[in-house]
């Protein structure tokens, strides 16, 4: 599970080498607003005390910071990796303070960080880590924090030699399972009480894998086929890409290695990056040329550009999201796909759809198919998005799934007699998913629910005896998805 710690008599580097690619030594030349260490434990506070969102932090950091050129995948990773890990890294700094409320942020996120270099990577010996975190508590706090942070981290090393070790020191098989996949307790009694123990285990550590990037190809000419796909997959590794089929698209690549947002295809807006799970939510919809389809709650934007390009110039499609800042997000997406021209961007909450497109609404509206992506709890999305493990409440499952239903009767009197309306998200909570179906169900005699049971022979495993479609992330390696879809009689 967790790598082998390094003693620091066998990583020592002789003397006379160094040891540039484990960034230790640039960070000793660089001054220490520029060190990637000390930008990552100001980062790692700012995500976990201050809620800030991880990809922002490190955009943030890389863009207007001044982290020196050496330093820049370093950083990034201190901060992924102790962020991602940052339950069990948590739990194993406790160990070693007395009163850990007392420890200021920044010097506990530095604590963090340096227990994540020593246990989790491979490169870095411990003397290396523990004189740099020193360092930077001279310079950040003073003489007296320095001598605890060094006592502190020399007690690391001496007792506990591997993560595995902490861990083996705990019985209860929960504790356990949390610790080793980094997963808040509240998530693994969850998925323990929804999936069972053994299910919620292979879900829990497949949340400890590193996502793969997949892209799906344009098909506003409806011309992607197998043979467009392989030509595809050529250039992407012509461009140093790793590039493998998708279990569930065919319409789907993995990258494996490289990234894809800087492939020329990219550019030219022949792939774009969208999960696989999430891509079948448009599949599933079904939209036809022609139609007019609402997209309630649309940004960034990725179901958007797939429904323009299947619905084409004679179809039109309605894009709304109740976040006006990130409306420009669904702008630039369809214009880098060329689909911006039957595509209308409007700002819009959609708990009060009818008001404007209803019968009596500013501006009527009837739908061939709707798709309610829905704002929820992004459970599925833990791998990606590992910051969001540590700021969600049982609580919010309820507040959400009210919110959900709201947005489904504010859509249905939208959409047209024999028209589809497709209900997803990036969640795997009963409350937001077989719970709002119910609800809906019991609400709209008029509706009927979609069975996907063959729709897709590998997706069968996933698919509920009701006929929705659950995937758990484990399943496909892919992010954790739901879709349920509804016929109006
Ligand atoms: C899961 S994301 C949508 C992802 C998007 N469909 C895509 O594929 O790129 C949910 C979206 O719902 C939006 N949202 C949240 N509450 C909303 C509301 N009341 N009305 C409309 N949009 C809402 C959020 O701003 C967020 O952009």
């Amino acid at each position: 599970m967790t790598k082998q710690h390094h003693n620091e008599e066998e990583t020592k580097p002789a003397a006379g080498t160094t040891a540039h690619n484990t960034g230790h030594n640039a960070a000793f030349q660089t001054p220490m607003k520029m060190s990637a260490r000390f930008q990552a434990m100001e980062s790692v506070t700012q995500i976990i005390r201050h809620n800030q969102y991880i990809n922002q932090e490190v955009n943030r950091v890389l863009t207007e910071e001044a982290v020196a050129e050496a330093d820049r995948n370093l950083y990034t990773n201190l901060v992924y990796g102790s962020v991602q890990n940052y339950y069990t890294l948590d739990a194993f700094v406790r160990d070693f303070v007395d009163k850990p409320n007392r420890v200021k942020s920044w010097l506990w996120s530095l604590l963090v960080i340096s227990a994540y270099q020593m246990y989790y990577l491979d490169n870095i010996p411990s003397y290396a880590v523990v004189d740099e975190a020193v360092r930077i508590v001279r310079k950040r706090g003073n003489q007296t924090l320095a001598k605890f942070a060094n006592g502190v981290l020399r007690n690391f090393d001496r007792r506990y030699q591997t993560m595995d070790e902490f861990i083996a020191t705990k019985s209860d098989p929960k504790e356990i399972l949390a610790l080793q996949a980094s997963l808040p307790m509240i998530w693994v009694d969850y998925f323990v009480d929804r999936f069972g123990f053994s299910k919620a285990e292979e879900l829990a550590q497949s949340l400890t894998q590193t996502p793969a990037i997949t892209v799906r190809a344009n098909n506003r000419f409806g011309d992607v086929d197998a043979d467009k796909m392989t030509a595809y997959a050529d250039i992407l590794r012509a461009e140093g890409h790793d590039v493998a089929p998708s279990p569930l698209s065919p319409f789907a690549l993995r990258i494996t290695k490289g990234n894809p947002a800087y492939s020329s295809l990219f550019m030219n807006g022949d792939i774009t990056i969208q999960d696989e799970s999430a891509l079948l939510a448009v599949e599933a919809l079904n939209p036809q040329a022609g139609d007019t389809v609402l997209d309630a709650c649309a940004a960034p934007g990725g179901k958007t550009v797939q429904i323009a390009e299947a619905v084409g110039r004679t179809g039109h499609v309605i894009a709304t999201d109740i976040a006006k800042d990130k409306l420009p997000l669904i702008r630039q997406n369809v214009e880098r796909m060329k689909v911006a021209e039957h595509v209308e961007i409007l700002h819009q909450d959609a708990t009060q759809l009818t008001e404007r497109f209803g019968e009596n609404g500013e501006e009527p509206t009837m739908f061939d198919k709707i798709l309610v992506d829905a704002p929820c709890s992004g459970i599925g999305l833990f791998r990606r998005k590992p910051d969001t493990k540590y700021n969600k409440s049982l609580q919010d499952l309820d507040a959400l799934s009210d919110i959900q239903v709201t947005i489904m009767n504010q859509a249905l009197p939208l959409l047209k007699k024999g028209g589809t309306i497709t209900y997803s998200t990036c969640t795997i909570t009963k409350e937001e998913n077989e719970d709002v179906v119910a609800a809906i169900l019991a609400q709209h005699p008029e509706l009927t629910l979609k069975s996907f049971k063959g729709w897709r022979e590998n997706l069968d495993q996933s698919v509920h005896a009701d006929g929705t479609i659950e995937i758990l992330p484990q399943t496909y390696l892919s992010d954790g998805f739901f879709i349920a879809s509804f016929e109006k009689n």
